[in-house]
């Protein structure tokens, strides 16, 4: 009907975990209240026998996945994935991860940011290897290699000396462990959107308690305890959340606009932690793809902001597509079609990505 809007539809495929915390009623509703259907992906059919999709929303992980979507992709070529699964796999190794870190160029005077000293072991040899351990030194954390998201993924021990190397299974990253007062930093990123949260994370190590302590000691997302679990134990009670300070905002939306632009993800978070001993030094320790965001205050307005993004993107490019045909039907010769074409698809998919001013909703495609 004339004067009607149309309406955008999002197909989304996460595990049933994600689906269950993330899919919340009120972020179905607003979405709907904004023109954007978000439909479940069966993940029993496949892919390219469903839709028809707009943008498909996804996390899964596996080979299968990533050929449905290339499949789904090819017949397709005007959908938008969020996010492209290359993309996503950089944050599947924990070297990798936190390159991409290494080579952000951000101006500021006042504070500075990169990633704790770190070494890659692949096997029990190395571990013990005096050399390996020329650059680190005691207290480190060592994580798993792979961070695909399994339980075991996520399984860290905090070693204090030697002896706690004996129970470490490479492949691990060792990193060095880095005083921060017991809180952590979360930025969440969701396109053009930025927020900052503080969370509970391990106590300081002092020099003093260090030669007290023995080998090492395992634990697992500990960000995520449920806060009653923190306050019974007192190995957390030091830590004080309301007493710490956030970072510069500014200076957190520069870094997470500086990553969003190399890695080319619209959805993810990254850790960071202030170091005690520098005042003004962050590191940034973790990079997740499409982490928690319904524990964000107001992340129904936030992720609705950005499906409409993505839409007001679409139709841009659209109307742009629109004027190519137009131009051929005035007689413009078929290479010129081919040129405008391309250039509509280049300036919609590099919306953002440019070093110059910002454009408003950009999304990376
Ligand atoms: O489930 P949640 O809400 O705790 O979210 C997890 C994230 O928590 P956060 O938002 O950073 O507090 C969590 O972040 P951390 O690893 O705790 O820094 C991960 O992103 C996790 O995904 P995966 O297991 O690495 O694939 C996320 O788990 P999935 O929900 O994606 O399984
Ligand atoms: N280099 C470090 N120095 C101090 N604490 C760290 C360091 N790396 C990790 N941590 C602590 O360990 C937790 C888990 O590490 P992280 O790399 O974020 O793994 P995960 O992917 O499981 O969240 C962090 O939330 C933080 O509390
Ligand atoms: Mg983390
Ligand atoms: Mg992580």
């Amino acid at each position: 009907m004339a004067g009607e809007k149309r309406r955008f539809t999002i197909g989304y495929a996460l595990l049933p975990k994600k689906e269950n915390s993330f899919i919340r009623e009120s972020l179905v509703n607003l979405a709907k209240s904004r023109g954007v259907d978000l439909v479940k992906i069966d993940r029993e059919r496949s892919l390219v026998d469903q839709g028809p999709f707009d943008c498909v929303l996804h996390k899964l992980y596996g080979e299968d996945w990533k050929i449905q979507l290339a499949d789904f992709r090819s017949r397709n070529p005007n959908a938008v994935i969020v996010d492209s699964p290359d993309a996503i796999e950089r944050l599947h190794n924990r070297i990798s991860m936190l390159q991409v870190v290494s080579e952000l160029k951000i101006e500021n005077q006042s504070e500075t940011f990169g990633i704790p000293k770190q070494i890659v072991i692949y096997d029990q040899e190395t571990l013990f290897d005096n050399q390996a351990w020329e650059l680190l030194k005691f207290p480190v954390i060592a994580k798993p290699l792979v961070a695909d998201g399994s339980a075991k993924s996520h399984k860290m021990t905090l070693v204090f000396n030697r002896d706690g190397l004996n129970k470490l299974k490479p492949p691990i990253v060792l990193q060095e462990f880095v005083n921060h007062g017991g809180v952590i930093f979360k930025v969440y990123v969701a396109g053009e959107y930025v927020q900052c949260v503080k969370r509970k994370s391990l106590p300081d190590v002092s020099e003093e308690k260090l030669k007290s302590l023995e080998g090492s000691l395992r634990f697992s997302q500990v960000s995520n305890l449920p806060t009653h679990e923190k306050s019974d134990d007192t190995y957390y009670k030091m830590m004080n959340l309301e007493d710490t300070e956030l970072p510069p905002q500014i200076f957190m939306t520069d870094i997470a606009k500086g990553l969003r632009k190399a890695m080319k993800l619209n959805l993810f978070n990254f850790d960071v932690i202030r170091d005690t001993r520098f005042g003004n030094r962050y590191l940034i320790i973790d990079i997740n793809y499409f982490p928690g965001y319904a524990k964000m205050p107001g992340y129904e307005t936030v992720l609705t902001d950005f499906f409409c993004d993505i839409m007001i993107l679409k139709e841009r490019e659209k109307g742009l597509l629109e004027e190519c045909s137009q131009k051929k039907m005035a007689g413009t010769d078929g290479r010129q079609l081919l040129n405008c074409e391309e250039e509509v698809r280049k300036t919609v998919t590099n919306s953002g990505c440019s070093d110059g001013e910002e454009k408003e909703n950009s999304i990376q495609v």
